[in-house]
């Protein structure tokens, strides 16, 4: 693997004033013990036998499962200094969204499109698919999912634009209620000049639509 370049000297300070951003500490705390005590009681109202061998050990389970899928890992949000002055659309696309809908405690699937036009700094790559799990991991509506990555985002780098959409499918209306299977919902966020200024606007959602 290449070895990342040392910024320039002139970047120390402007390094220095953005730095790496540890994006931590939000998420709210966790009690393990009472999630699988609520656990117990949930499927013993069910009708569920917890004496049954296969069954014993399911409220842990339930708990440990429900924990995992509304927890994300902190992560260091590295920016860089835009050094060849990049101005172009950068996307990361079909980065995997999973998460879960606050009102039924159900899972939703799909994909976020994440872009962004460039001004002082840039983003490291993966950090656009942690941004998105780090947001998702948790009970969300679709809706707020996206407007949080793009304004996480839009703080992180004060870009010339942001774009976020989302596309999922959520399984509380596909496996139960309306049961309509096959839908999938897209949201979309939109700030600076790629909601502003229309070819920059159209560029970015073509794409989004566009196979690679
Ligand atoms: N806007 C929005 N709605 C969501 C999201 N996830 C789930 N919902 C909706 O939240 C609504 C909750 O409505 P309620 O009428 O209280 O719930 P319900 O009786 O279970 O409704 P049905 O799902 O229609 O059976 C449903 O329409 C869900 O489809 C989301 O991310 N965004
Ligand atoms: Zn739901």
């Amino acid at each position: 693997m290449t070895p990342a370049p040392s910024p320039a000297a002139g970047h120390d300070a402007r390094e220095a004033s953005r730095p790496h951003l540890r994006v931590a500490g939000t998420h709210p705390a966790v009690d393990p013990a009472a999630a699988e005590a609520a656990a117990a009681a949930l499927l013993a109202a069910l009708g569920l036998d917890l004496t049954a061998e296969h069954l014993a050990r399911t409220p842990h389970r339930m708990a440990q499962a429900l924990i995992e899928m509304t927890s994300s890992e902190d992560f260091e949000l590295t920016t860089f200094p835009n050094d060849e002055g990049y101005d172009e659309l950068v996307l990361v696309r079909d980065i995997p969204v999973q998460s879960v809908c606050e009102h039924h405690i159900l899972p939703f699937t799909g994909v976020a499109h994440v872009g962004y036009l460039p001004g002082e700094r840039i983003l490291g790559l993966s950090k656009f698919a942690r941004m998105v799990e780090w947001h998702a991991r948790r009970p969300q509506t679709q809706e707020r999912l996206t407007h949080q990555i793009a304004t996480h985002l839009d703080d992180a780098l004060g870009p010339r634009g942001v774009g976020v959409v989302v596309q999922a499918e959520h399984t509380c209306m596909t496996l139960r209620g309306a049961r309509v299977a096959g839908t999938a919902t897209t949201t979309s966020a939109l700030f600076g000049r790629l909601r502003e200024d229309p070819r920059s606007r159209a560029e970015f959602l073509a794409l989004t639509r566009s196979t690679p």
